[in-house]
């Protein structure tokens, strides 16, 4: 651990001023331009900023799949180099696969105990987001909130520490965003972990997150923080969840 870093044991991870350009044919484009962030264990952090601003790009980083140019990311205070089984990113292109079914895509990552007791687990999972009754089903079988589900619960039968997703709803309608998110805080109620949100969505991000952080555009540094002091279950029309709504939304330029 770095003397430099003032981590603390609560703290899940450390992001210490991570900075990320990119060679173009057009030269150095910078994406990301200085990010330091603290997010403690069980917290539930958005982060929402304008389009093209280099969210994707963050969220690699965090996740360990890219590496910055300079800066470290810290996860219970060991600097990462690469992906961490701690994690799972959960994005908006979907990673089931088409030739397994839901269950044997929940069996596909787990090891070291039998084929029963993946099952098993795999069957829990299913039940868990909702999907009872399909764990044979594959995935032209299912519809896209049904599929984000197997997502989620792909995710969260690895038991991963933290939770890092991209965009998990985007590509849902209204209706099933909304269904999707509950279920999130519902599961979350039962089984906790650090949670990473990108979203463009601001009220998804007054909805679920305890801490919403506001990118500025590219190349992106922390305009804007916000805590949300709203508890659960949250009535999005309530005048709290409206004003914070407006007040990220303000910074948004919007
Ligand atoms: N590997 C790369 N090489 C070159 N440029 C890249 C690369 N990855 C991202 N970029 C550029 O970085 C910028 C930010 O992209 P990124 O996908 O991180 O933004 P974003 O905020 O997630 O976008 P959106 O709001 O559209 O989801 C874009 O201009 C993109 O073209």
């Amino acid at each position: 651990m770095d003397a430099k870093v003032n981590y603390k044991v609560a703290d899940k991870i450390v992001v210490d001023d991570i900075r990320r350009s990119f060679e173009t044919r057009k030269g150095t484009l910078p994406v990301v331009g200085g990010i330091s962030l603290t997010i403690r264990d069980g917290e539930f952090v958005a982060i929402v900023g304008p389009s093209g601003c280099g969210k994707s790009t963050l969220m690699k980083m965090l996740c360990g799949f890219d590496q910055p140019d300079e800066g470290r990311v810290l996860i219970d205070g060991q600097v990462r180099h690469g992906p961490s089984s701690k994690g799972i990113l959960i994005s908006q292109h979907g990673s089931v696969f088409p030739w397994l079914t839901v269950q044997q895509n929940l069996m596909f990552g787990l090891d070291g105990i039998s084929e029963a007791e993946k099952a098993e687990l795999a069957d829990h999972y299913t039940a868990m987001v909702g999907l009872k009754g399909f764990e044979k089903s594959y995935s032209h079988e299912l519809s896209g909130g049904m599929l984000k589900r197997v997502e989620i619960a792909r995710a969260l039968v690895m038991k991963p520490e933290i939770l890092y997703m991209d965009e998990p709803f985007s590509a849902l309608d209204a209706l099933m965003n909304l269904k999707m998110r509950m279920e999130l805080l519902r599961i979350l109620e039962e089984e906790r972990h650090t949670v990473l949100l990108i979203t463009h969505d601001v009220e998804e991000a007054v909805h679920l997150a305890d801490r919403i952080v506001v990118l500025s555009p590219r190349p992106t540094t922390i305009q804007a923080t916000f805590e949300v002091n709203i508890p659960h279950p949250r009535k999005m029309s309530s005048p709290e969840a409206q004003d914070l709504k407006e007040a990220v939304l303000k910074e948004l330029g919007l």
